[in-house]
C-alpha cells in the first residue's frame, strides 16, 4: 500500500461504527446526502465514508467525469462534520465492491462497518461481483428511494437473504450482528437522482447555446 493510500483513508479507531456508501456520484446531489444522514442516525453511526467508485463494473462509464471532478463535488455536496468523501478505490485500484469491502474489513478489523445502499442497489444486487460474500462480510442498510422499493424487496438478493432481513426497528443494533444482516430503512423516498441532474444540465446548455 502507498504513503498516499494510507493518507486518504479516515481515521478509525477499534469500535467506531461507520457506513460505507460507494456511488458513482455523477453528480452527487441531495439524495445522497439525505441518505447518509438518515443512515447515520438509525443506524446510530459515528460516521459515513463516501466511496467514490472509479467506475461502476455494470455502468458504460464512457461519458463519466474525471474522478477528483467527482470527489471535489461530492465534497462540495457533503458538508457534513460525519461524512467522509474517500477516494479509497481508486488509491488501491479496485472496482469491485466485494475487493473494497475485503480490504477494508481486513486493514480495520474491529471498526464496525455497514454496507449502505439505495434501493435500485439492491434490486440488482445479484448482479454484482461475489454478491452473497459482500453479505457475508458485512451487515446491509438498504434506503428506500422513489419508484424502487417493490423492485428491490422482491429482488432475488432480498430473497435469498430473506432470513437474515431484521426489524426496521432493530435498526441501531445492525451495526453490531454478525453478518449476514440487512434491514431495509423507510423515510426517505427521494426522487432525486443523478440521471435528473445530467438531463437538466444537458437541456440547460441547449437552451442557453447560440
Ligand atoms: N434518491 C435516492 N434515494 C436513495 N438512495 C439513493 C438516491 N439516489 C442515489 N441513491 C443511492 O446512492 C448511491 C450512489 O448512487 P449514484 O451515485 O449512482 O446516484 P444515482 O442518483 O443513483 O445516479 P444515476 O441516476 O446516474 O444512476 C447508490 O447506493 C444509490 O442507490
Ligand atoms: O462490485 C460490483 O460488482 C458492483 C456492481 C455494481 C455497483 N457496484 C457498486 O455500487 C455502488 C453504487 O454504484 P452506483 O453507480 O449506483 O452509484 C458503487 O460503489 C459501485 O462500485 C458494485
Amino acid at each position: 500500500m502507498s504513503r498516499r493510500a494510507a493518507c486518504r483513508l479516515p481515521l478509525a479507531t477499534p469500535g467506531l461504527r461507520v457506513g460505507l456508501f460507494g456511488g458513482s456520484f455523477n453528480p452527487a446531489h441531495g439524495a445522497h446526502r439525505a441518505a447518509s444522514l438518515l443512515a447515520l442516525h438509525r443506524l446510530r453511526l459515528d460516521r459515513v465514508w463516501w466511496l467514490v467508485t472509479p467506475g461502476n463494473p455494470l455502468k458504460n462509464n464512457s461519458d463519466l467525469p474525471g474522478f477528483e471532478e467527482r470527489v471535489a463535488f461530492a465534497r462540495a455536496v457533503a458538508r457534513h462534520p460525519r461524512i467522509d468523501v474517500t477516494a479509497f478505490e481508486a488509491d488501491h485500484g479496485v472496482r469491485y465492491s466485494y475487493e473494497t469491502v475485503r480490504l477494508l474489513t481486513r486493514r480495520l478489523p474491529r471498526v464496525r462497518f455497514v454496507w449502505i445502499m439505495g434501493a435500485d442497489n439492491l434490486a440488482r444486487f445479484h448482479l454484482w461481483q461475489r454478491w452473497r460474500e459482500i453479505a457475508d462480510l458485512v451487515p446491509i442498510a438498504v434506503v428506500d428511494r422513489m419508484g424502487d422499493s417493490l423492485a428491490a424487496t422482491a429482488s432475488r438478493a432480498a430473497q435469498a437473504l430473506g432470513r437474515h432481513r431484521i426489524e426496521e426497528s432493530d435498526a441501531p443494533l445492525l451495526a453490531t450482528l454478525s453478518p449476514p444482516a440487512w434491514v431495509f430503512l423507510h423515510g426517505l423516498k427521494s426522487p432525486v437522482s443523478s440521471t435528473q441532474i445530467r438531463a437538466a444540465r444537458g437541456a440547460a446548455a441547449r437552451f442557453s447555446a447560440p
